[in-house]
């Protein structure tokens, strides 16, 4: 069993927890915070070992009554590897402590890209983390963008991407964010980070992003626009996202108009925490003009790299190729709504 230590259990970390836990070759071997709040409760109550993140305010937990299991130097000394989930910024001050104790690591996708050997999307780029000591899995946006580019350079080339990104101002929790009443050109500068961010997955792509954040906290959405290296009906290329498993194709009889009723589905459908780990592309939105492809899709923040990470784990160990621990992924924890 790989023995996965999480450190930061916030939006991505708890996720990450609950989606080791059904992995037939892993375990939880505890989650580290910086301090107790209802999500350390939670981690409690399902019975994953709490660690404490700083040794000066280890103290908190015992007087919010919450047992703590040590100090996150020994989860990390005794995990096969770690999952780091903290903050932008944090991940990169963590680095030292991983490899004090020469335990590979993943970080997420608020951290640069220098930090780590390798940037990762499992249907991308599988092969490439095997061995490596320190992967990020990248950000939920570079993650939606190269699980639908993946599949068209492969099919038929692509010469240019450009895509405008629809930023949700903040997850539901993040009550200090916004914008609450206004649409900002965010970043303003272009390209925004995420055109470079794909290209650390595919080095050889041509893509331009721009950025923007409005008052919603459910999803993200992507008005893509890919030209590819031949032209394609249509309907080839919905056939073709139809076989990927991480792209969900809504189809126009679900009467789903936006990100609200994606939710809403996804809760009828008894996902955890209303999670769509699947990048959701509209069919009908799908249409070429010549070699021009164009589409909308929505990406659920929270939880798309949720199955990357897990990937992730199995790709730095060595443990699967990208086939086996994809289907392990999507079978466990439940992705194809
Ligand atoms: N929330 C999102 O939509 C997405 C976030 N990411 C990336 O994932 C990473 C984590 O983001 P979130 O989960 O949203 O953040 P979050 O703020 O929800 O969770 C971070 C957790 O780490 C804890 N923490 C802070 N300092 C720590 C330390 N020194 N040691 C251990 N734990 C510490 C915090 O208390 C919190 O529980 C960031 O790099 C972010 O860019 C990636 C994709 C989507
Ligand atoms: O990595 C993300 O978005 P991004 O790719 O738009 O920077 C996550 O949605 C976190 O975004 P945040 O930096 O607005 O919390």
């Amino acid at each position: 069993m790989i023995q996965v230590a999480i450190n930061g259990y916030g939006t991505i970390g708890k996720r990450v927890a609950d989606a080791v836990r059904e992995q037939p070759d892993m375990e939880v071997l505890g989650v580290a915070k910086t301090r107790p709040n209802f999500e350390a409760e939670t981690a409690i109550e399902k019975g994953f070992p709490l660690y404490a993140a700083v040794e000066e305010r280890a103290d908190q937990f015992g007087d919010a009554g919450l047992e703590i299991a040590g100090p996150v130097e020994e989860l990390v000394e005794d995990a096969d590897i770690v999952v780091d989930a903290t903050p932008s910024g944090i991940g990169a001050q963590n680095k030292e402590l991983y490899e004090e104790y020469d335990t590979p690591a993943l970080y997420q996708g608020g951290e640069d890209a220098d930090l780590v050997d390798v940037s990762f999307n499992a249907r991308s780029n599988f092969e490439d983390a095997v061995g490596a000591d320190h992967v990020r899995v990248v950000s939920c946006n570079t993650t939606g963008l190269s699980r639908v580019l993946a599949p068209l350079r492969e099919a038929y080339g692509v010469e240019k991407v450009r895509a405008t990104l629809v930023r949700r101002g903040g997850d539901p929790g993040q009550t200090s964010r916004g914008p609450i009443n206004d649409i900002l050109p965010n970043p303003v500068t272009i390209p925004s980070h995420h055109g470079p961010d794909v290209e650390t997955i595919f080095d050889d792509l041509d893509i331009d992003t721009l950025g923007m954040k409005v008052p919603a906290t459910l999803m993200h959405m992507h008005s893509l626009n890919v030209t590819l290296s031949e032209e394609v009906d249509a309907s080839e290329v919905r056939d073709l996202f139809a076989e990927e498993s991480r792209l969900f194709l809504i189809p126009e009889r679900m009467d789903i108009d936006g990100s609200g009723k994606l939710k809403e589905y996804a809760h009828d459908s008894g996902r955890p925490r209303g999670d769509i780990w699947e990048n959701c592309i509209w069919e009908e939105s799908i249409s070429t003009v010549g070699a021009d492809l164009y589409l909308f899709q929505g990406i659920h923040q929270e939880s798309d790299v949720v199955p990357e990470n897990i990937d992730a784990i199995r790709a730095v160990l060595g443990e699967a190729d990208a086939e086996e621990s994809i289907e392990t992924t999507d079978g466990t924890i439940g992705i194809g709504l």
